[in-house]
């Protein structure tokens, strides 16, 4: 049993680290420990439109980055510790959580802080999550990873998870939003570290933990997955399941409906409905046709409408695509 403090703090990388080592460390038991800078974590089979609010993350840079395991989207900072179990899997405990979340329970415990399990994947203090898990399978491996609030900034980071107000239909998986809070809330005095420290503690017993070094040209490795993979538009907006999207708002005074079909991140169809006032600035039959094609981004549409008209007007126009 080894375990690891990734030393990175961005989430493609550690992603990317988390994957080559599920994927490349078959004949040991691992424990990873890795915080993030401020960053949204979306589910392998979601729809990131409909989990993040674009206008924001965009403007603010936040990464968006798709993880390998289902479930849904939760916000990470640096007041967030997240951690990974890789080890044999039992078929019979199939979608078992219990026993990686025992021993996150059992840390929490030796810190004052009494938490359960709730329902199948979370983990709460009196009613409030403080962390949610996910678990992928392969050839006979597991990977269960975890969250754990511990100070983060629960507001700026919540707001980034309230999409507009559009109607999504998909059949993509949603998440299940919930009220959270931070476990340093409950603590007289602790720190993130002392949290890393119980956690190693609980899952290694008396057992001195071994640190996990990897050579350079694994590191290498790592990089060139967070490359080809973690950092990459097509996987974290393009691989969305397409999606039908339909907005009501304002431009210029006017009333607009738009109506959208993506495919691969991709708008496909794009139908815009305007009173005539404003259809005579937009031409909504050439948009319309010339939108087809572009990537579903707040900036792209934005860059769209702005070529031909004022930067106000296609603000609030690129309102009603999100
Ligand atoms: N960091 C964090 N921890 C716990 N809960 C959170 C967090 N951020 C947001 N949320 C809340 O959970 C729901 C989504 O819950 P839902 O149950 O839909 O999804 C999850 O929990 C997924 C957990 C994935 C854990 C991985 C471990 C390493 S990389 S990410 C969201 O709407 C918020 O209400």
């Amino acid at each position: 049993m080894k375990y690891l403090k990734m030393p990175e703090s961005d989430v493609y990388y550690n992603l990317a680290l988390e994957e080559y080592l599920f994927d490349h460390y078959k004949d040991e038991d691992l424990l990873l420990l890795w915080k993030n800078h401020d960053s949204i974590v979306v589910g392998k089979y979601q729809n990131v439109y409909q989990e993040v609010n674009i206008k924001q993350v965009e403007e603010s840079g936040i990464p968006v980055a798709r993880r390998n395991t289902g479930g849904g989207t939760v916000f990470h900072d640096k007041g967030n510790l997240n951690y990974s179990f890789i080890t044999d899997h039992d078929p019979k405990t199939f979608s078992d959580y219990e026993p990686f979340v025992e021993p996150v329970i059992r840390a929490l415990g030796s810190l004052g802080v009494s938490a359960e399990k709730r329902n199948k994947s979370d983990i709460a203090i009196q009613g409030k999550k403080i962390s949610g898990n996910a678990q992928t399978i392969k050839g006979g491996r597991i990977l269960h990873h975890g969250t754990l609030l511990f100070d983060a900034d629960l507001e700026s980071l919540g707001d980034a998870l309230r999409p507009g107000s559009g109607v999504f239909s998909s059949k993509a998986v949603e998440s299940i939003r919930s009220q959270v809070t931070n476990i340093k809330d409950y603590l007289r005095e602790a720190t993130i570290d002392q949290l890393e420290t119980c956690l190693l503690k609980a899952y290694f017993g008396d057992e001195k933990p071994q640190p996990l070094a990897l050579s350079d040209a694994e590191l290498e490795e790592v990089s060139l997955l967070r490359e080809a993979k973690y950092i990459t538009w097509e996987w974290n907006y393009g691989r969305s399941p397409e999606f039908s999207f339909q907005k009501t708002g304002w431009a210029g005074g006017s009333k607009v409906a738009v109506e959208l079909h993506v495919k691969k991140g991709l708008i496909a169809a794009c139908g815009i409905c305007c009173d005539e006032d404003l259809e005579q600035k937009i031409d909504s039959q050439c948009a319309q046709r010339l939108l087809v094609g572009i990537p579903y981004s707040y900036t792209a549409v934005y860059e769209f409408f702005s070529q031909t008209m004022r930067r106000d007007l296609a603000a609030a126009l690129t309102d009603c695509f999100f």
